[in-house]
């Protein structure tokens, strides 16, 4: 079998009778996540409680339109529904980045939503002039840009695809355009189709004919200065769980925006890379390696991957991140449900095929933001989402993931300078990072338009991006946003965190026992939920010493907490168990488990630690708990502070885990936990009332009961929250 092959799904159960039959409602969340973007069609708590009801577990404030009081609003009432409905909702924040736009004139609606003012039409092959005169009025023969600097960019030849916000390419709001000319601040363009141009319009600047390499608007400043000032401030108001990085490029950029947060205190924010153009797929090892997760964004990939790839591209990405155990999110699933209440069959088949390839959760974004049905296109997904999750062939998914890790870390053992990572390489054996190694040393000057796009950087230090499409937002005073020196390759270096040792009540034994000796990587160094076995690669294209990344790929060789991990999913497969409970410290465990996509709910049990902050304390946790809400299998809860411990805590947690339909009376349950430091696995058994743990099994009490007794938490009941 050649790599290019897909595994298949074949159906055990093909008769379509039973699977006609309607499901016996089942109380078991779904596996896969949903994440809406807020906006005017779903911000009222009545409306985000009805959403949370129906399973969102994340929404997203997107920057790239509407005031930032606007976006406060929406997190308050999120807040508001959260407490109403005793639910936690990761909270993302969307960046502008790289995104360009075009000026046009708006109104804000009584609530403060931005709205535009009528729409124009555009004929084919008539003539189109981009501008970047800030005076220009947007019409049907003049689209002035948000950024200074891209008449620079452009060049006869070139195609600018000019869309409608979240509904890139694919309605009446498409435009291409192919540029002919540039005059000073104008670029002079022939459009290639009719088009009703409406809302907020963004720009991608497309293809170059014969280099391969498109969107070189990548070359711009990663952050604007209206989401340098939206993340500060969001950061000081609410509770943020993860950043959106707008057209990620390179590692690079992770690491820039991973700095960026640090000195924001932002630390605990975690970074999900937007994956959107063909540099990005270049590059998706590096990037994949550096984020905490990854989405592809579609609507905008589209534009860039030919139809023929665009499956396969998606397929390929979301195993390299399952790999990797990297959540893996994707756009763009039920656009027409902006519209209608129920989807059309190529959307269903879609979400349905998008699981069944291992993605751990979908992004909502035009259908929850300004759509007509918010709350059905939650209930709508997540009902595609549990049916093809009956299908999923855990067993096999674990196979692959174990099969693999091995074949992987064997191919670094035979060839550890050999960079492997980019399933995309560009023509002419061109580094895939090409962005990363461009900090280092110049662009290669092969990619001619590259080459231009690295010069423009020191004009862009100065240059206008600072706001969606316009400036308006932007405070006065605010400094100019630089593209930034590159971050001193500054990967705390830790190992798994766990000491290393024996359970005491669970061995890892069998087949998989082989597969944990030789699997590689839990010691990622950038992103805090998992590992990256190749990132050594990409260090050494960062200037790290051959040694030190060899050193590296020792080290992350030899992983016990994924050893525990996929061992806790073979013997909650092999027991029947019914759920597996994981405590969560930093989440690393907990993604790993997921990684092995378990055929039962993971439990990530979150008990909030007391930290120092400088004089301050604050107790952490929560976050944590609500960044697992974009990973597919976990269910994060969140124990009270410092109540709660051993087999009282885990009564709790089992009879809160029965209420809520996770697990059963009488069921076994795998437990990932701690004992005097070491990871373990235990086993334990629901009572037969389904109230708790059940008591005679005295090894799992007495394991529980010794880290009690060392004092680092108490016996108090616990107020759980899911
Ligand atoms: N038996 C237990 N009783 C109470 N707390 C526990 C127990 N086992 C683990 N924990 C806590 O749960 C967290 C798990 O952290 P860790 O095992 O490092 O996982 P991660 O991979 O998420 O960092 C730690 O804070 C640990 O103290
Ligand atoms: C960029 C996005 O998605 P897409 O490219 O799929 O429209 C988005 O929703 O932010």
């Amino acid at each position: 079998m050649t790599e290019r092959q897909a595994k298949t799904h074949f159906l055990e159960n093909t008769d379509l009778s039973s699977i006609l039959e309607p499901e016996t409602s089942s109380s078991r969340p779904a596996e896969c996540k949903v994440i809406a973007t807020l906006g005017p069609s779903c911000r009222d708590v009545e409306t985000l409680v009805a959403m949370m009801e129906a399973g969102m577990t994340a929404a997203r404030v997107d920057l790239t339109w509407g005031s930032l009081e606007y976006h406060k609003q929406s997190l308050r009432n999120l807040q508001q529904a959260s407490q109403q409905t005793k639910r936690m909702c990761a909270v993302i924040l969307d960046t502008v980045g790289r995104e360009l736009m075009i000026r046009r004139d708006f109104t804000l609606d009584h609530e403060g939503w931005p709205v535009h003012m009528e729409g124009f039409d555009i004929k084919d092959k008539q003539q189109v002039t981009v501008t970047t005169d800030a005076k220009a009025e947007a019409s049907s023969s003049v689209l002035p840009i948000s950024y200074q600097h891209f008449a620079h960019m452009c060049q006869p030849g070139d195609t600018l695809f000019v869309g409608r916000y979240l509904v890139n390419g694919a309605d009446q709001s498409s435009l291409y355009l192919e540029v002919k000319d540039i005059k000073g601040d104008d670029v002079i363009c022939t459009a290639l189709n009719d088009a009703h141009m409406d809302g907020l319009l963004t720009v991608i600047h497309s293809e170059r004919e014969g280099d391969g390499m498109s969107s070189l608007q990548t070359d711009l400043p990663l952050l604007t200065d209206y989401d340098e000032q939206a993340i500060k401030t969001f950061i000081k108001e609410f509770e943020i769980d993860y950043i959106n990085l707008t057209y990620t490029s390179s590692g690079m950029d992770v690491y820039e925006m991973r700095e960026f947060l640090d000195d924001n205190n932002g630390e605990n924010v975690k970074i999900i890379a937007k994956v959107e153009n063909l540099e990005a797929l270049h590059n998706f090892d590096s990037i994949a390696g550096a984020a905490d997760a990854v989405i592809l964004s579609r609507g905008n990939l589209g534009l860039d991957v030919a139809p023929e790839k665009t499956a396969v591209v998606q397929k390929a990405a979301i195993n390299r991140c399952n790999l990797l155990g990297r959540p893996v999110i994707i756009t763009r699933l039920v656009d027409s449900m902006a519209e209608a209440p129920r989807c059309t069959r190529a959307e269903a088949t879609d979400v349905a095929n998008a699981v069944l390839d291992g993605v751990d959760a979908m992004m909502m974004g035009a259908e929850t933001l300004r759509g007509k049905y918010p709350v059905e296109t939650v209930r709508t997904v997540l009902a595609i989402c549990r049916q093809a999750e009956l299908a999923f062939d855990h067993e096999s998914h674990f196979d692959r993931m174990m099969a693999r890790a091995m074949q992987e870390d064997e191919d670094m053992m035979l060839d550890s300078s050999h960079h492997h990572g980019d399933f995309l390489s560009p023509p002419g054996g061109q580094s895939p990072d090409s962005r990363a190694a461009a900090y280092a040393r110049p662009v290669p000057e092969t990619l001619e338009g590259a080459a231009k796009a690295v010069s423009l950087k020191s004009t862009e230090a100065s240059g206008s991006h600072g706001s969606p499409a316009d400036n308006h937002y932007v405070q006065p005073g605010l400094p100019p946003v630089h593209p930034r020196t590159p971050p001193s390759a500054r990967r705390p270096g830790s190992s798994d965190g766990h000491t290393e040792g024996t359970s005491p009540s669970f061995s890892a034994s069998g087949p998989s026992q082989m597969g944990h000796a030789r699997f590689s990587g839990s010691s990622n160094r950038v992103s805090s939920f998992g590992s990256l076995p190749r990132a050594m690669s990409t260090a050494a294209s960062l200037g790290e010493t051959a040694a030190a990344a060899e050193s590296r790929r020792t080290e992350s060789s030899m992983s016990k907490v994924e050893s525990i991990a996929s061992t806790a999913v073979r013997a909650a497969a092999k027991m029947d168990a019914g759920l597996i409970i994981c405590y969560a410290g930093t989440g690393r465990t907990a993604s790993l488990v997921a990684k092995y996509r378990p055929n039962v709910p993971i439990l990530t049990l979150v008990v909030p630690q007391l930290r120092s902050k400088g004089l301050a304390w604050e107790l952490e946790g929560r976050s944590l708990a609500r960044q697992f809400l974009i990973m597919r299998g976990l269910i994060p809860m969140l124990a009270a502070p410092m109540q709660g411990a051993g087999d009282s805590l885990l009564s709790q947690v089992l009879s809160a885990a029965v209420k809520r339909g996770l697990v059963e009376p009488k069921q076994h349950v795998v437990c990932v936990l701690s004992v005097r430091g070491d990871l373990v696995l235990n086993v334990c058994q629901v009572d037969e009332k389904g109230s708790g743990l059940k008591s005679n099994l005295a090894s799992l009490g007495s394991e529980l009961n010794l880290t009690a007794q060392q004092g680092n938490v108490s016996q108090h009941e616990v107020a759980l929250s899911f």
